[in-house]
């Protein structure tokens, strides 16, 4: 294999990249970026790492999650309030309910870029480059708005520097506080079916921490009840602004990409001689890779060992998207392949990607069965193959919006349009998080058994 060097990626083939029309003012943004002071430090992201071996060892589960699309248009502290206390509460309910150390990876903070299945959109007969994130164009229907930016990639950077910022004041600032698990009962809860559940555990956690408290345990003396840890995480699909936020990490020497802790290549963009797989191989963060339906055994032990040549537990996370009515036909068959070759990685289901449809009115959706149906057979068949189902990979926010339909309230084709407000892909709202993460940590508990 030839030497990887930071832009070495730029001799590859490469997808999904926007053409920008003044090249000499892209350059500019770049060397702008590389001046810029990292957004996170190599030593978090060795952090995440570990806790992800131990995932991939079997000992953890890894929940991801946030927006398709982060958009600067909903760029507020609410949102990103609502979006962390709902990680926060799902990854309660796993742990209490279904026994098992929780580590959590938002997709904020950098979540911009977006590769899309078609160059053009085709609205009312006309036509116009389609919106790839609000790192490039602007979601607006105009000439002028789909028109890549370069300086998009600034603002970028500086709108995920705030949203770090706040997530890192709500994470050990006290927001995260186990003592406080009572108070994040978002107002939606009061009319969920599932409150009384979750208040059960909230007041059992509760028991829990008086007790501890009595014997001298408290937030005083504990960090692990007052704070927690949230790393970030996006696809890093724009090599440009990947590299430019690239640094070598004084410690070990070794290259780490500071816009995020984490960072997955996308279903389309993972070539084996692409640019993506190349710039990735050289970065020392923890990686995912996104593992849709027509992916092959062999291509798949060929991708491992391109991103994970020394087989390190934790440097490697597959997140599978196959679709409820594919994956017991794609699944089992490359999780009996990696276990045979000794392959090291945290097993992930997204159960959102591969089960969009077009509603009969209109909007691009997702059914809460069909995302269930997709989890289940994930802890299916890992109990079948004898490994271990690590984690799930949503697309989720913490406000009342209405983009996928099913779930408790039963969202309807017709109920779509009242808040629809995602600039990609459908998330789950608040309320259908917290179901899924009851059901979930069922799963999660009997798959210990
Ligand atoms: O988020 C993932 C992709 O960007 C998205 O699913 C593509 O959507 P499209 O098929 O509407 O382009
Ligand atoms: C683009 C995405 O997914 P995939 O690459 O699996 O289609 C995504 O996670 O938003
Ligand atoms: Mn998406």
């Amino acid at each position: 294999m030839s030497e990887w060097k930071i832009d070495s990626w730029r001799t590859k083939p490469i997808l999904q990249q926007p053409e920008y029309e003044d090249k000499h003012h892209l350059k500019m943004v770049e060397d702008k970026l590389k001046s810029y002071p990292p957004l996170v430090f190599a030593e978090e992201t060795r952090e995440l790492y570990q806790q992800l071996g131990h995932v991939a060892e079997g000992n953890g589960f890894l929940l991801q999650g946030g927006d398709c699309a982060e958009s600067f248009a909903e760029f507020n502290a609410p949102k990103i309030r609502d979006t962390f206390k709902v990680i926060l509460q799902m990854a309660i309910v796993l742990t209490f309910a279904g026994r098992c150390p929780v580590t959590k990876v938002a997709r904020m903070a950098g979540q911009y870029a977006k590769p899309r299945s078609s160059n053009l959109e085709t609205i009312n007969g006309v036509s116009l480059p389609s919106y790839r994130g609000d790192i490039i164009n602007s979601f607006e229907f105009t000439e002028a708005a789909r028109k890549p930016d370069p300086d998009r990639l600034l603002e970028a950077y500086h709108r995920s520097a705030s949203t770090l910022n706040l997530l890192r004041a709500f994470a050990q600032g006290g927001l995260a506080d186990l003592h406080q698990v009572n108070r994040w009962n978002m107002g939606f809860l009061e009319s969920n079916p599932l409150k009384d559940r979750y208040q059960d555990i909230a007041d059992r956690i509760q028991d829990t921490l008086s007790f501890m408290d009595v014997i001298g345990l408290n937030s005083k003396n504990t960090a692990t009840l007052h704070e927690t840890s949230l790393f970030t995480s996006h696809e890093a699909l724009l090599l440009n602004y990947e590299q430019a936020l690239t640094r070598i990490d004084t410690l070990s020497g070794k290259p780490y990409n500071c816009s995020a802790h984490m960072l997955w290549i996308g279903e389309r963009t993972r070539q084996l001689d692409h640019a993506h797989v190349e710039f990735f191989r050289g970065i020392h963060n923890p990686i995912g890779v996104k593992v849709g339906p027509s992916m092959q055994g062999d291509e798949l032990i060929r991708l491992i060992d391109a991103l994970n040549p020394n087989n390190e537990a934790g440097r490697l996370t597959l997140i599978t998207r196959m679709g409820a009515d594919t994956l017991e036909d794609n699944l089992p068959r490359l999780l009996r392949r990696v276990k045979e070759e000794g392959r090291k990685v945290v097993w992930s289901s997204d159960p959102m990607h591969g089960n969009t449809k077009k509603a009969s009115s209109g909007y691009k959706t997702r059914n809460f069965d069909d995302i269930l149906r997709e989890i289940q057979q994930f802890f299916a068949a890992h109990k079948a193959e004898g490994t271990h189902a690590g984690g799930i990979h949503l697309e989720m926010t913490g406000q009342h919006v209405t983009e996928c339909t099913g779930g408790a309230y039963q969202i309807s084709d017709d109920d779509l349009a009242q808040a629809y407000k995602t600039q990609c892909d459908p998330r789950l709202n608040a309320d259908q998080v917290l179901e899924m993460a009851f059901l979930v940590s069922d799963y999660l508990r009997k798959s210990a058994e």
